[in-house]
């Protein structure tokens, strides 16, 4: 008789393989939200936001999401992080937050790049990541605005070599001329040094330049995900729903929340 273990794997399997995934399989949160039959055995999945945090310390999923500024990736990101179990950290705050810390070391080499829309060295930025990341009870996140250059790309793979494994990429695609609006209107409240003119034009010609091609490295890997992000914020999240149902689908179940039956 085959172990549950093996079971479990031939289970997943099947459903990687399947084309046609139903998306409400996860609609129910408990307790049961996912079944199937592998040979004579019934196998459940009783797996459920709460249950996957219990993973804690085995490889942290990765979800990067990237896009233009003001494409949407932060509002995005706080509307389905709970939904989802996921923990949302954006680069771009946490770089914010550390420019502001009293006794930073860093804090007017972020404030130079961040005025000009360039990108700060991946060492500052992903020891920030980590620790959030340490420092959470969760085990599955949403990495919002990075990867934003080859530097931050090679600097993640060593760093994260066996710590974290990147699942998927969220790319929002939306048009320059949009962004850009919105982040003018977000300027006006928003107290950010960079949303105004002058930093948006350099920001953008960072995103053509820097990031365009690193989602295009992850979309030759088959990672990426594209979302309109020229919507309105709820057809958005709705747009959203899917994919990430799938990605908790395949990558997030901890084996043992599989419930496996004799039948
Ligand atoms: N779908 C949308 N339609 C209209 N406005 C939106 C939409 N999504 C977000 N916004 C607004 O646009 C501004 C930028 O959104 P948000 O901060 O989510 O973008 P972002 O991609 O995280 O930007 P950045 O990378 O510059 O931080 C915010 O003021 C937000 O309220
Ligand atoms: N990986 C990153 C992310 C961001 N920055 C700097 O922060 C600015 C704002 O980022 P948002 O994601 O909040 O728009 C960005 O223009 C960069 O200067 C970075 O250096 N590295």
């Amino acid at each position: 008789m085959q172990s549950p273990r093996l079971l479990y794997r031939s289970f997943q399997k099947s459903l990687s393989s399947s084309t046609t995934l139903p998306c409400n399989l996860f609609a129910k949160k408990k307790p049961i939200t996912l079944q199937g039959r592998v040979g004579n055995y019934l196998v459940r999945d009783v797996s459920v936001t709460g249950t996957m945090t219990e993973n804690k310390k085995s490889l942290y999923n990765v979800v990067f999401v990237l896009g233009g500024p003001g494409a949407g990736k932060g509002t995005q990101c706080e509307k389905i992080q709970e939904t989802f179990g996921f923990q949302h950290l954006s680069a771009g705050e946490l770089l914010r937050q550390e420019r502001q810390a009293p006794g930073s070391q860093y804090g007017e080499e972020i404030e130079g790049h961040l005025k000009n829309g360039s990108i700060v060295p991946v060492a500052i930025t992903c020891s920030l990541l980590r620790r959030e990341m340490d420092n959470s009870p969760k085990n599955n996140f949403l990495i919002d605005g990075f990867p934003r250059n080859k530097d931050n790309l090679d600097g993640w793979n060593i760093a994260m070599e066996g710590v974290a494994k990147v699942r998927a990429v969220l790319f929002f695609n939306c048009p320059d001329d949009v962004c850009v609006d919105r982040c003018m209107n977000r300027g006006l409240t928003s107290g950010r040094t960079d949303d105004n003119a002058e930093s948006l034009k350099k920001r953008i010609e960072t995103y053509r330049n820097s990031t365009m091609p690193i989602i295009e490295h992850y979309r030759a890997l088959n990672l990426v995900t594209e979302v309109d992000g020229n919507r309105s914020p709820e057809q958005v999240r709705l747009s959203l729903t899917c994919p990430l149902r799938n990605f908790q689908q395949f990558f997030f179940l901890p084996e043992q929340a599989m419930c496996i039956t004799e039948r």
